[in-house]
């Protein structure tokens, strides 16, 4: 049990607004398509396409990523759940994860994008920026930046997945002896 950051109203606000961010600063929707990084970017993926097509009435797609094959520490060719079934090359891509922390997901994420064409360019939207980079990318939207110390973890919980939706911070256990 942790400390509820987000509860599901919270969420539904700061994907709303996170989409107007994103529309505002590509003046609509036009050439704009998103992709989630598996597994619970997906479905925070997936919100952020259809508030967008709702608001500017042009459907924006929405595919999903698995960044098992491009990793760096334990790259798995085995499994690749990756559906991105419409043209990236020239696009603007929404590249959407729930957490975003050393950054060696979006690293991989970005590798895994660029297989597909070459983009106009990318941006990153994510739910929670918990902070502790590896690598110097940075997120151009943003729902909640949290302080965290390196043992801490961020649980992101769906609808799709968990049957609720919530972001929780999980402290490291303190043991006094
Ligand atoms: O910035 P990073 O240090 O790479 O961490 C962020 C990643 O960590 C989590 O994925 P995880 O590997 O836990 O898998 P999951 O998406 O299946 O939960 C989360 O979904 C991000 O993709
Ligand atoms: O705290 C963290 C770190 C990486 N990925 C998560 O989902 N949570």
């Amino acid at each position: 049990m942790g400390a509820v950051l987000l509860d599901a109203g919270d969420m539904r606000r700061t994907l709303g607004r996170m989409a107007h961010e994103i529309l505002e600063a590509n003046q609509g929707a036009e050439g704009l398509v998103v992709i989630g990084v598996l597994r619970r970017g997906y479905p925070v993926a997936k919100r952020l396409a259809f508030l967008m097509t709702q608001i500017e009435g042009t459907t924006v797609p929405c595919g999903k990523l698995d960044v098992r094959p491009y990793r760096d520490d334990r790259p798995n060719f085995e499994h690749d759940e990756t559906e991105i079934p419409f043209e990236v090359a020239g696009k603007t891509v929404i590249l959407v994860d729930e957490v975003i922390y050393t950054a060696r997901t979006i690293r991989a994420a970005l590798e895994g994008v660029m297989r597909f064409g070459r983009p106009k360019t990318v941006q990153l939207a994510v739910l929670i920026d918990r902070g502790h980079r590896e690598l110097p990318i940075e997120p151009n939207y943003y729902g909640k930046k949290v302080d965290t110390d390196r043992d801490d973890h961020i649980v992101v919980r769906v609808n799709e997945y968990d049957g609720e939706d919530a972001v929780v911070l999980e402290k490291k256990e303190v043991i006094n002896v």
